[in-house]
Parts: C-alpha cells; structure tokens; sequence
C-alpha cells in the first residue's frame, strides 16, 4: 500500500488517519481497513520551489519518521516546460514512481503487483474543482466526471470528505502541514475555481461539494456504460485495423446516435494514437464528412481522417509512408499494410482435374480474404522442382518453407511507371495507377496496395485485392498452383 504524500493537508490527513486505522479503502471489491505494517510512504521532490521544496520532503521524512513509516522520495527535475504541460508531467513523473515502488515493494515481499494499491488523497473539494475547471474551458461526460474514485490499482479514500475538513481533523489532531504558497494565485484556473467561484457557489449550497461528487459518480458510469456502447459499435463498423490505420464503415458510423458516434471517433483515434487530444472541433468536422459522404480532417498528432468510397479511415503518419516490401516464401505469409497478411500456399492439381475449375473454386472459398491463383510454372521454376517442393510441404519439411532455394515471390508497392496485362483483358497492358484507380482504392491506400511479382523488378503476378495478371493465369494444363490470398491479421 502506498500513500502518495506532498506534505500538504490533504495528503498529511490521509497519512494520519491510514496509521490511527480511520481509513477503509474501497478498492471495487468491498471495504477494507488497512493493516498499518502495509503501509509505505511516497514523497516527490520536483524542485519547482526553490527551499520550499526541500522543506515539503523534509516535513514528509520527519513525519513518517515520529509515525514509524518507511517512506521513498524520488526526486524530479524538469526543464522548458510551460505551465500547463509541467502539471501533467509532474503528475506522470508522480505515478510513474508510484508505479516503480509498488513494484520494487511487491518484489521484495512476493507479493502479486495486482494486490498493492496506490493511495491518493484527492478529496471532493478536489474533485469539485476539477468538475469546475472542466466545465468552463468545455468537456463531455469523461471530463465532467472529474477524478475517478479509482482508477486500476489508484485508490482514493478521501473522495468524502472535504478539504475544510480535514483541515480541521489535523487541526484537532495537532498535526502541522504543509501550505503551498503558490496556491493562492488565482491567475491559475484551479486557484480562481477554489477561492473565487467554490465560496459564491457555497452560499447556495454548502455542500456543493459533494453535490458535485455525486454528479460526477453518475456521469462517471454513465461515461464508462456509453464507452462500452461505443466500443461495440466501433467493433461492428471496423472493416480493418492495423498499427497505425482504422478503417471503418462509413454508412454505419452515419447510422450511430451522435452520442455514440461521436464516441466511436474518439475510441477509434485512441487505437492508433493515445496521446492525440481530440476536442470537439475535431470531432464535429470528422462526422460533417461522415454526413457529407466526402473530405478530409487534420487530427492531432498527424492522424489524417479521410472518406473515400464509402470508408472513414484514421492514419498516423508513418502507417501513410509503409509499404511493405520482401519476399514471400511459397508457401509462406507476410504482414502488408493495413493491418492485413499476405499467404501463400501450393495446390497440386489432382490427377484428370481442370486447374482452371479448380482455381475458380478456390477463389470463391476467399471468404473474408481475397484470393489469387496462379500458375506455379509461370514463374519460371521447372515442373519438377514443384512437385518436390510441394511434396516437401506436403509432409510439412523445412526446405518448404520457401526462402533461395525454394519458391519465392517478390512483394513490395506500385512503382511509377508499372504496367500489368489485367486477368480478363486478353494480354492488353494496363498502367498499374490507372487499375488502382478504378478500383476505387482510398487515396491514402494506395501507396501500401501490396504488388506481388516474380522477383524484384520483374512482372506483376497480383496486385493484392485488386486484380491478377493474365500472364501468370492457370490454363487447364496447369498441375501446379500457388494460392495467394490476402486477409486482415486475426481473421482465419
Ligand atoms: N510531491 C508529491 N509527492 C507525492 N505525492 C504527491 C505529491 N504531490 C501530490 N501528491 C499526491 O497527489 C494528490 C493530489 O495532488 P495535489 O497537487 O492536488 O495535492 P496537493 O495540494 O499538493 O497536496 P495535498 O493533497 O496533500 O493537500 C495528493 O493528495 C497526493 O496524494
């Protein structure tokens, strides 16, 4: 158990009240009273006040001292950081050490990471103030409901009680604490809400604190039941999910209550980019081209938003410049662009079968891939070297796995300049650009559009997904195939 500590009132009470056994901590899984052998104390120095801050960690290390608690203190320092930016990295600072000493402390007792807790001592002025400070720069139902009570293995017991109070607890109690100076600057958003707006509003209510408490406990579950909500839609408009790409239904998404859409755009940026921030602007403009049916939005850290035939699809930069690009063992896979793979597999023709029906059959198995078959001899490897490799396949050998001396395909994306003789079109040539064109692949796809071909540089065998080569076809005389199909990772 590990009690995060500044020395302040709030965190000096919370010290306090865990060792007199005043506390219960309801951690999801009923009320418990804390065992005071348990407890640890975590102190961070930031330095961001000069003595003051080494008088904090003093404070800290003489409590803990009178009251027999182990304690750590981690020291911090930050540079070239604006105000608002240094709050949230002193707070990540805070619980990545928070973190660290949980670990260090449930390795040296055996004990699981998963039992410990993190105690904070937010308390509902706290929370009360942050529902505030929320509100007036503009927030949906996730910020409005302000500091969760728990969050994973973050516990915080004081949620409750009030500041004042515990002010007049140590009060009672005779115990000193610590005041920040800083605090009294109202030229900071939470020290207006705290002194300017907190006392007109408690002259309507002298409880607002904990009305606003409860507010939050409800916005709060309902945020967590609409997330879910959410979450499912996103799952069922998905068409496909890669490192770095969401592609999703666009129709369906327009279908969505807006309180869900809007949600599932959210959800769907999170997947490819935690840290990106989206407001609510971006979120409005990304659904305008939902309805619309057309355009594009630039989204926090480079995420491109973008409709195209029918889709919505979410791109962080470097998921716009990949095109993967090697060989591909027969039989053998490969990740392509797109959250998709690339398989390969021999298909020996049995003995008085057409390869022509056969490979029309294969195909319509594709179900959720796409499939490709063409005529293993046409890459120019001798009948009987097939048949030994597909036997070796057969029996499951290592030298079927491709590679030199096997049977190899080369994979990489359109090149300028790239003709095929599109399946169908009787050995006319095609431009490769003017084929992807046609078949209506999204703009931002088209660069990750996995080309299959004999070797590097050499003829088109499949553009994957999109057409096959007619020089590469099975004819009924084929009795050796390769089966190409391309599918999202995950689906079988
Ligand atoms: N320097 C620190 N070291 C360890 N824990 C901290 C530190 N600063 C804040 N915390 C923890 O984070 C909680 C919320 O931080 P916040 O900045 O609101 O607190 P505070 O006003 O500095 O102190 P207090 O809550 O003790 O009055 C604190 O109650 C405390 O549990």
């Amino acid at each position: 158990m590990v009690l995060m500590v500044s020395g302040g009132a709030d965190s000096t009470a919370l010290t306090l009240m865990a060792c007199t056994g005043e506390l219960d901590i309801d951690d999801g899984r009923g009320c418990a009273r804390i065992a005071r052998e348990r407890l640890h104390v975590l102190h961070v120095n930031h330095h961001l006040r000069g003595e003051a801050s080494d008088g904090d960690e003093a404070f800290v290390r003489d409590l803990c001292e009178r009251l027999g608690l182990p304690l750590c203190v981690e020291h911090a320092h930050f540079a070239d950081l604006d105000g608002r930016n240094l709050e949230a990295a002193a707070r990540d600072v805070r619980y990545a050490a928070a973190r660290r000493y949980v670990r260090e402390l449930s390795r040296q007792s055996g004990t699981p990471r998963t039992a410990a807790r993190i105690l904070t001592a937010h308390t509902a002025s706290d929370r009360a103030e942050t529902f505030f400070m929320n509100a007036i720069k503009g927030s949906g139902a996730a910020g409005l409901s302000s500091i969760p009570r728990r969050r994973n293995i973050i516990v915080r017991p004081l949620m409750d009680r009030t500041h004042g109070e515990l002010v007049r607890y140590l009060q009672v109690a005779g115990q000193p604490w610590r005041e920040d100076e800083s605090n009294r600057d109202t030229s900071y958003l939470r020290n207006f809400v705290r002194h300017r707006l907190m006392p007109l509003a408690a002259e309507r209510n002298p409880g607002v604190a904990r009305s606003v408490g409860a507010a939050c406990d409800i916005l709060g579950d309902e945020d967590a039941f609409m997330s879910q909500l959410a979450a499912t839609a996103l799952r069922s408009c998905t068409r496909r999910e890669g490192s770095g790409l969401v592609v999703l239904d666009a129709a369906r998404l327009a279908a969505a209550e807006v309180a869900i859409a809007r949600r599932m755009v959210r959800l769907a940026v999170k997947r490819i980019a935690p840290e990106a921030r989206l407001e609510m602007r971006h979120v409005e403009a990304v659904l305008a081209c939902v309805a619309a049916g057309e355009g594009s939005v630039a989204l926090p850290e480079g995420v491109d938003a973008r409709i195209e035939f029918g889709t919505l699809s979410f791109r962080t930069p470097t998921e716009r410049e990949r095109a993967a690009t090697g060989w591909l063992p027969v039989p053998g896979s490969m990740a392509v662009a797109g959250g998709r793979v690339l398989e390969s597999a021999f298909v020996r023709v049995p003995e008085g079968h057409d390869a022509v029906s056969l490979a029309r059959g294969l195909s319509a198995e594709a179900g959720g891939g796409t499939v490709a078959v063409i005529d293993a001899a046409a890459l120019g490897y001798a009948s009987r070297d097939l048949q030994r490799l597909a036997e070796d396949q057969r029996w499951g050998a290592s030298a079927a796995q491709g590679g030199a001396d096997g049977v190899r395909l080369w994979v990489d994306g359109p090149a300028a300049g790239d003709v095929m003789c599109p399946l169908g079109m009787q050995g006319r040539s095609k431009k490769l650009s003017d084929l992807i064109n046609e078949a209506r692949v999204p703009l931002a796809e088209r660069a990750g559009v996995p080309v299959v071909r004999s070797s590097p540089g050499g003829a088109i065998a499949w553009v994957a997904g999109v057409r096959a080569d007619e020089r590469f076809k099975c004819t009924p005389t084929s009795s050796m195939l390769v089966k190409l199909t391309i599918r999202p990772i995950g689906d079988v």
